[in-house]
């Protein structure tokens, strides 16, 4: 079994936000299991640097915590509640008002305006539409792209996209945010702003997961969670 128990650091909140129990996923039965029997909790307000090579399941993990998939075996707990133990309409809650989810490709909708896929996530954790295009237009100033709030995404770089993604995680300012490879398509400077508004999240009380290959954004981290191959992981801690 791989247990893997991160300790908080003194200044931050006592608790652990999201962690599994012998967390085991398979796509397919008859493929390896991509993870294996993890055992991990991510106390609140630290930020968590998931690596690992590619394939090993950085992005799987991410949606298995989020609860966007379902386990195979084992449990993922979000308060020490088992979300197994959670109905549907309760899991969509969950996700809609405390989770913050970047995704690898940003996946915007096309059809929307960068504006509109900001505020929506907002909207259907129940925002007022005046108060989720006011926090929108501030987080995108805050990023760079409010001179695109009219534009759609397939008229926007790459690294915009990743920055309006950003954005429309944190605009219901949520307890946890998970991000897969945010600053993937950003230069230096834009990756510092998007890791600096993250570890600013959770200095704030949230906690953040990461999942990344950059070696320079895992030494800011408090904590790195390295999966292997064979589905399991080792903890390091980045800074005592
Ligand atoms: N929908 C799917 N069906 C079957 N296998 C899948 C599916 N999605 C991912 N996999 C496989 O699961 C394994 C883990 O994939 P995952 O994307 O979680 O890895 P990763 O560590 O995030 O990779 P990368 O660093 O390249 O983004 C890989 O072997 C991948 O091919």
């Amino acid at each position: 079994m791989t247990g893997v128990v991160l300790e908080p650091r003194a200044a931050a909140p006592v608790g652990t936000a999201v962690g599994t129990r012998s967390l085991t996923f398979t796509y397919r039965a008859a493929l390896p299991p991509v993870i294996c029997d993890l055992t991990v909790d991510v106390p609140v307000g630290t930020t968590t640097a998931l690596t690992g090579p590619s394939g090993s399941g950085k992005s799987t993990l991410l949606y298995l915590l989020a609860l966007m998939i379902r386990p195979t075996g084992g449990e993922v707990v979000w308060d020490a509640v088992p979300a197994s133990r959670l109905a549907d309409a309760a899991r969509s809650r969950l996700r809609a008002s405390q989770v913050g989810f970047v995704f690898q490709d940003a996946l915007l909708d096309p059809s929307r305006s960068v504006l509109a896929n900001v505020c929506d996530s907002g909207l259907f954790a129940g925002m007022r539409r005046k108060d989720a295009v006011a926090r929108a237009r501030e987080l995108m100033a805050r990023f760079g792209v409010d001179h695109r709030e009219d534009h759609k995404p397939g008229e926007i770089s790459g690294g915009q996209a990743q920055r309006v993604a950003i954005c429309r995680a944190l605009l219901t300012n949520p307890r946890v945010v998970f991000a897969d490879e945010p600053t993937g398509n950003l230069d230096d400077e834009s990756a510092a702003i998007v890791w600096r508004a993250l570890t600013d999240h959770a200095a704030n009380g949230a906690t953040v997961i990461v999942a990344t290959h950059d070696r320079s954004l895992v030494a800011l981290a408090d904590h790195e969670v390295r999966l292997d191959r064979s589905g399991g992981a080792e903890l390091r801690a980045v800074r005592p």
